[in-house]
């Protein structure tokens, strides 16, 4: 999907969501089963969330914020 045309400049910002459960993935194991290290001039982040707890989604969109505002100016 990424290789789409319209997607070329994308900022990518995954979760790793269900952080709250027991066993959930950590960081880098999301990161090798994305094959994120592979992307080539592609921002990308990932932020460690659980959704029912709100832990670390404004962290994520602050993120994605900030690279939305940098590729504007
Ligand atoms: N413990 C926990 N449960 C969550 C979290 N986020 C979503 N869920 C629960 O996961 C279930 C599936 O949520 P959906 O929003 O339907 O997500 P989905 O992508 O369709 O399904 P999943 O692949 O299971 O996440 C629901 O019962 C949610 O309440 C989280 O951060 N922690």
């Amino acid at each position: 999907m990424l290789e789409e045309d319209e997607l070329r400049d994308a900022a990518l910002l995954v979760f790793a969501n269900k952080q709250d459960m027991v066993g959930a993935m950590s960081s880098a194991e999301v990161s090798d089963a994305l094959g994120l290290g592979t992307l080539k001039n592609r921002q990308w982040s990932i932020y460690k969330t659980s959704a029912v707890k709100g832990d670390g989604l404004t962290e994520g969109l602050d993120w994605l914020v900030n690279i939305i505002q940098g590729s504007k100016q």
